[in-house]
């Protein structure tokens, strides 16, 4: 097949290199000409470092070459971005297959949502679970989950993704998966806050539970189903983000929990931690619809209302007792 892949960070260089190595001919978007000339060198050193890219993997800066005579677009921005990105595009009801994990601040939207509003298409799927880029690129056995109208083309995708080290299951429940992936970051962020407390394990699987049940809350109002949320792109990207060396979110929650600042820890970042939008667009849509999300309202706190997060977590620990 020939693929574009629309971002060229560590996610969409670690998906374009399974791609190309599945065979297909696959081109990434990048907007860095240092980046496309490194990825064309056959590395992405300030993403990926020390992995090897396929020859069949092509990087440009045209966006209009990249997405010319594709039968499949892969948008891997981050998910602000991604409305922006996809205006760009001449579009031509190619699938379309969403690998960011994110809400759209000012609209609520989740990703399927902003890719309805601005290419007026359904021929959409998101990929979603637990799958670190840096173990996906290095073929460390990784299990996800393809959501979408169960047709033939989400058939197609499965096949062609997928590989021995890649397995790809489908989901018909796009909503409750891209709610999943959107707000287990949020969580991610808090388990970093813990751990800089020093790795409390009772805390941490008492976020991780409790989490789960948020998740669920702020599903319904999606209109996502129940179940999804105990599958890979629920509960199964939630322990992974949580509890990862590679997660961008936790390793935020980290240096917020040693009390650094938003905008200080941004500027040590070269990687999207997408729980510090979520958690902005998630702290709106809770508020108005009267969603009961505490951990994630007293996350949002912390990073926008400079609270202290051991006070935050007393906070939360001292709240009326109820039952589970
Ligand atoms: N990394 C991972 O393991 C996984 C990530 N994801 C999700 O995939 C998405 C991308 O994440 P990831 O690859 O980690 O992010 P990175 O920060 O590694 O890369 C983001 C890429 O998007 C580009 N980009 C950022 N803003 C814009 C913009 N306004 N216009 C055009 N391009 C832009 C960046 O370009 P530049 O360098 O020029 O800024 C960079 O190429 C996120 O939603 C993330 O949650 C999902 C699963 C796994
Ligand atoms: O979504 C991810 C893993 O499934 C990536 O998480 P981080 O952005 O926290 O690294």
């Amino acid at each position: 097949m020939n693929i574009s892949i629309l971002g060229s960070g560590s996610w969409g260089t670690s998906m374009g290199k399974v791609l190309a190595n599945n065979g297909h001919s696959v081109k990434i978007w990048t907007r860095d000409e240092k980046v496309k000339n490194n990825i064309n060198n056959g590395e992405n050193p300030h993403f990926l470092p020390g992995i090897t890219l396929p020859k069949n993997l092509i990087a440009t800066t045209d966006i209009k070459k990249a997405t010319d005579k594709t039968e499949v677009i892969v948008l891997a921005v981050p998910s602000q971005a991604v409305r922006s990105v996809i205006e760009k595009i001449d579009y031509k009801d190619q699938i379309i297959v969403n690998l960011s994990k994110g809400i759209e601040i000012n609209t609520g939207y989740l990703i399927s949502d902003v890719v309805k509003d601005v290419l007026k298409s359904e021929n959409y799927f998101s990929l979603s679970g637990p799958s670190h880029a840096e173990e996906v690129a290095r073929d460390i056995p990784t299990s996800v989950v393809l959501a979408g109208k169960e047709d033939k083309n989400i058939k197609k995708i499965q096949k062609e993704f997928s590989n021995v080290s890649f397995r790809i299951y489908t989901n018909p429940d796009l909503k409750g998966v891209e709610v999943s992936g959107a707000v287990k970051n949020i969580y991610a962020i808090a388990a970093g806050v813990i751990d800089s407390m020093g790795n409390w394990d009772n805390t941490k699987a008492a976020l991780i539970t409790r989490a789960s049940v948020e998740m669920t809350r702020i599903g319904k109002y999606f209109g996502g189903k129940k179940e999804t949320y105990a599958g890979l792109a629920g509960i199964g990207d939630l322990i992974v983000t949580c509890t990862s060396q590679h997660s961008r979110n936790r390793y935020f929650g980290e240096q917020l929990g040693r009390g650094k600042k938003l905008d200080e820890i941004l500027e040590s970042m070269n990687m999207v931690a997408e729980g510090i939008y979520t958690v902005k667009a998630v702290h709106n849509i809770a508020l108005k619809n009267k969603i009961e999300m505490p951990i994630a309202q007293k996350l949002y706190e912390v990073i926008y209302n400079d609270i202290n997060p051991k006070k935050a977590i007393h906070e939360l620990m001292t709240r009326n007792l109820k039952s589970e």
